[in-house]
């Protein structure tokens, strides 16, 4: 098939072809019930059930074929929408790919601040972000914290910052860095290479972002809400109990719920059903706070799917 000719009628969704981000942008795409086949090597996956076509580029490249192109929706980190400077529209933070941009130096050697790397070598894959935080350093080193930055953008950076494309890591060891700005999410890599981190310039998830001028926008809205409910999904449990009408007030402190809890009176006098949504990551310690509270029967059921 002449997969070109088929994407004009198509919403064009960018996804990252390999990399951190692309098992669970695939599992977020099957929980959304976004079906595709991929042809091997084929960078272009038409959708069997939707006018969808998703295209697998670089987390990298992703930004600007999102605000720059006929690309309407794509997934990547903050840190690559940072790093390309490129206004696109940040619809919702995924809950995954979670790392730090840091500062690394070799852990034996004599830089302990950042400041001391004025001047010096910097290797990174994050030019723009790395060239912005030394040029503020250097700002703020020459005129105190809080610097004009357009005068002294105007100025040439005394760091030098270079790019290489991935292992940043290494640099250090090979000679062609003082230090490195690279991601960090265990710090395994970074220790394995004898580095330390010494300062936090971003911090960063995946984000779905869209174009600002987005073709297709109703089905742009049903792909962006059902992925919402994806992660709410994941993010949340549904809580269920029974409790005194006079201890109503009390536990229900406890379970709020995502807009409010719904209550069902029970057979039994004066007793009330609870159910609400709940963040998993609290769930352990809402089931104790309920039982001191006066609750029983507390039950706790995982959510598959939901619309929010
Ligand atoms: N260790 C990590 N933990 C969590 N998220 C990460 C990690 N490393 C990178 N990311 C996120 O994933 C994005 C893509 O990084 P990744 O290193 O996978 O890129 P890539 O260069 O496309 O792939 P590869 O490294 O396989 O060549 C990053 O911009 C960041 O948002
Ligand atoms: O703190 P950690 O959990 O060890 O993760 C950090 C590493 O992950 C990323 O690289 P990746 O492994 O994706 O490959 P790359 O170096 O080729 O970009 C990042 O660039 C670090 O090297």
């Amino acid at each position: 098939m002449d997969i070109v000719s088929h994407l004009n009628d198509r919403l064009l969704f960018a996804v990252p072809k390999k990399g951190r981000l692309y098992q669970q942008c695939v599992d977020l795409l099957k929980g959304a019930d976004i079906k595709f086949n991929r042809s091997n090597r084929l960078d272009i996956a038409l959708c069997t059930n939707l006018p969808i076509a998703l295209v697998f580029l670089p987390a990298a490249d992703i930004p600007r074929f999102v605000g720059e192109g006929r690309v309407s929706l794509g997934i990547t980190g903050q840190d690559q929408v940072a790093e390309a400077g490129i206004s696109v529209d940040e619809v919702c933070n995924l809950g995954f790919g979670s790392c730090k941009l840091q500062v690394e130096v070799p852990d034996q050697g004599q830089f302990t601040d950042p400041r001391q790397l004025i001047g010096k070598s910097i290797v990174t894959s994050f030019t723009n972000l790395a060239t912005d935080y030394f040029r503020k350093l250097e700002a703020e080193e020459t005129n105190g914290v809080g610097a004009d930055e357009q005068t002294q953008s105007s100025k040439p950076l005394k760091t030098t910052i270079k790019y290489v494309g991935g292992s940043v890591e290494a640099s250090c060891a090979l000679g062609i860095a003082d230090a490195v700005v690279d991601l960090v999410e265990s710090g395994e890599t970074m220790r394995a290479a004898g580095l330390k981190a010494i300062a936090t310039i971003f911090e960063t998830s995946a984000v779905l972002i869209a174009s600002q001028h987005p073709t297709h926008k109703d089905l742009l809205e049903l792909i962006v809400n059902r992925i919402k409910g994806v992660i709410a999904a994941g993010k949340y449990v549904l809580c269920n109990y029974n409790c005194p009408r006079s201890k109503l007030d009390s536990v229900l402190k406890i379970t709020p719920g995502r807009r409010a809890p719904t209550i069902s009176p029970l057979e039994e006098d004066d007793w009330v059903a609870v159910s609400s949504m709940v963040e998993k990551k609290r769930i352990a310690e809402v089931m104790d706070q309920l039982r001191n509270k006066g609750a029983e029967d507390i039950l706790v059921f995982s959510i598959s799917n939901c619309r929010v």
